[in-house]
């Protein structure tokens, strides 16, 4: 069994509870108030910033020059394209790219980036590529539960982009290089290693979910 497959069997409860989270189904079917859709930008406009890094950091990290390449060309997907979308949506708020980029992360946003960020810096290029997985993976995941479920999302005046990013052909298979780079990996790796690697995953999947929770709820810091 490939290692994606036994991460995918695993992730599966975490997964079945997002897919029906209200934030989700709510981009869905179009309900999902404007407010609480901003609140999710601003936030992942600053998450998408240490989340860039991962992918500077997996040049650095890289064992060829292939692959070195590969995680360059994530980052400059990252900071142009998907950093755009934010961007452009951002505007029709009158939100200025500023105030974008000086939002204040939330608790669980700041713990989720920081969690990363920890495994990435202390840890192998699988801990990198295990601790980010769940961010390229779930939303792909998502975008294309979306689109199936809620047959008109992607023509949805608003919501529809955001569908058509993340259940993209292009999306989809900068995921799969992802995929098939891990489980080249951890190829031969032993039980101990690939269970460091599973509980990245199941930890930052977790982070996903409460990162909906986050800005359904709007939370805030308490003081
Ligand atoms: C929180 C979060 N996770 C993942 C993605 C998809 N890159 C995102 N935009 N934001």
């Amino acid at each position: 069994m490939k290692f994606t497959d036994r991460l995918f069997e695993a992730v599966h409860p975490i997964w079945e509870q997002t897919h029906m989270h209200p934030f989700v189904t709510g981009i869905g079917d179009g309900t999902l108030p404007k407010e609480s859709f901003i609140c999710y930008m601003k936030q992942d406009y600053v998450f998408l910033i240490d989340y860039a890094k991962l992918f500077a950091m997996g040049t650095v990290k890289a064992k060829s020059l292939e692959t070195m390449t590969a995680f360059a060309g994530i980052l400059h997907e990252t900071l142009h394209h998907e950093m755009e979308l934010h961007r452009q949506y951002a505007e029709r708020f009158q939100i200025t790219r500023e105030e974008l980029e000086n939002t204040k992360a939330t608790p669980t946003n700041l713990a989720y980036t920081r969690y990363m960020l920890s495994a990435a810096h202390s840890g192998s290029l699988e801990e990198l590529i295990s601790a980010l997985l769940p961010c390229m993976w779930s939303y792909w995941e998502i975008g294309k539960h979306l689109k199936h479920r809620y047959p008109n999302s992607e023509i949805h005046p608003f919501y529809g982009e955001w569908i058509r990013m993340y259940s993209s052909e292009e999306f989809g298979s900068l995921t799969k290089w992802l995929l098939d780079l891990l489980d080249d990996l951890t190829e031969g790796k032993s039980e101990r290693e690939l269970r460091i690697l599973e509980d990245h995953f199941l930890t930052t999947s977790r982070f996903e979910y409460m990162f909906w929770d986050m800005v359904y709820a709007g939370e805030e810091w308490k003081v």
